[in-house]
């Protein structure tokens, strides 16, 4: 797999038609081209997560699908049609969670999901809704006495309220603790397995592995990485590192191995681990040599995300 591709992500196969189909989306504020040209389907049943450091263009695409603004350039459909032009026909099946939100501070938590509740066409019960973000115990409370991570899941539970087909969620987890974390991604699991389509953003990388299906990589306004964790993780060689005994004589070469770092603490880097690790295990034992501490270790989506997510523009 090539280390950037530029070319729209693959869709997963064998799956209901796509409830998400951007292609070659553009969008520009002034003279800045905050997104420029990225393509993606998204499938019931699915979770995408956009990545990408800040002001890669992740919001600014998801805006898009959500209805709040137009495209510069290229389509986008959302239950086939266009979030923005044919906003009726897409509202009743889309659920949206802002990274930040404005409601009422004066209403209570369950005043507030109960409002909400009466504008949707079948709505999931106030009180179950509560319950699957544990918010029961806090539904008396205003929304201006809820701490932060609280919000977030009042926001999320206004987002799935109406059991949406589709489920745009922008940073969902910024702000919560591990546990509440936890409960955010059964919640969002749930919904992926009743057939929602999800696409979400992150800057949690261990959220993406958790949730993701599929992962797109945003730099500079372009997709320059796709696919599974797994997928994006290889893109970048796997690590063996080990300490040779005192006196110890260096061990030769191995083919397919990088030396990044010689002398007793040895570290390599290879696209072959397997076969790698075991001509290393024979020549230490054909030698005699006990190796230190030994490691091996195949590359982690983070590893692949730093090498390529602050880079330069890859134009
Ligand atoms: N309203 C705006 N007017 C002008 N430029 C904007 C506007 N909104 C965003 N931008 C610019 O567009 C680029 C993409 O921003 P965007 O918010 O989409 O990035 P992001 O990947 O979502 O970042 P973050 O991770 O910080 O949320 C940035 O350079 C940003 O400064």
């Amino acid at each position: 797999m090539p280390l950037t591709h530029p070319a729209p992500v693959p869709a997963a196969t064998g799956r209901a038609a796509p409830v998400v189909e951007v292609t070659d989306l553009r969008r520009r504020y002034g003279d800045v081209e905050a997104v420029r040209g990225i393509s993606f389907e998204v499938h019931p049943g699915e979770v995408f997560a956009l990545l990408g450091v800040n002001g890669a263009g992740k919001t600014s695409a998801l805006e898009v699908l959500e209805g709040l603004a137009p495209a510069s350039g290229g389509t986008v459909r959302v239950v086939g049609a266009d979030p923005v032009r044919e906003r009726a026909a897409v509202r009743p099946h889309l659920g949206v969670l802002l990274q930040t939100s404005g409601l009422p501070a004066d209403l209570t938590v369950r005043e507030t999901v109960a409002m909400w509740a009466a504008t949707l066409t079948g709505p999931r019960p106030v009180e179950e809704a509560l319950a699957q973000v544990d918010l029961t115990g806090r539904a008396d409370v205003r929304v201006r006495s809820l701490s932060g991570g609280e919000r977030r899941r009042l926001d999320l539970t206004l987002a799935l309220l109406g059991s949406p087909r589709v489920i745009v969620l922008d940073e969902p987890t910024t702000g919560l603790d591990p546990e509440s974390r936890r409960t955010v991604w059964a919640l969002v699991r749930q919904r992926v397995a009743e057939g929602a389509a999800v696409v979400l953003t992150t800057h949690h990388l261990e959220e993406a592995e958790e949730l993701a299906d599929r992962i797109a990589v945003m730099r500079a306004g372009r997709i320059v990485l796709s696919g599974t964790a797994a997928e994006i993780a290889a893109t970048q060689p796997a690590t063996i590192r080990f300490t040779l005994p005192d006196g110890a004589a260096p061990l030769p070469a191995v083919p397919g191995a990088e030396v990044v770092s010689d002398g007793p603490r040895v570290e390599l880097h290879t696209r072959a681990l397997q076969p790698v690790l075991t001509r290393l295990l024979v020549e230490a034992a054909e030698r005699g040599v006990v190796l230190g501490g030994l490691q091996a270790r195949a590359a982690s989506l983070e590893q692949a995300f730093l090498a390529v997510a602050d880079g330069a523009d890859p134009s």
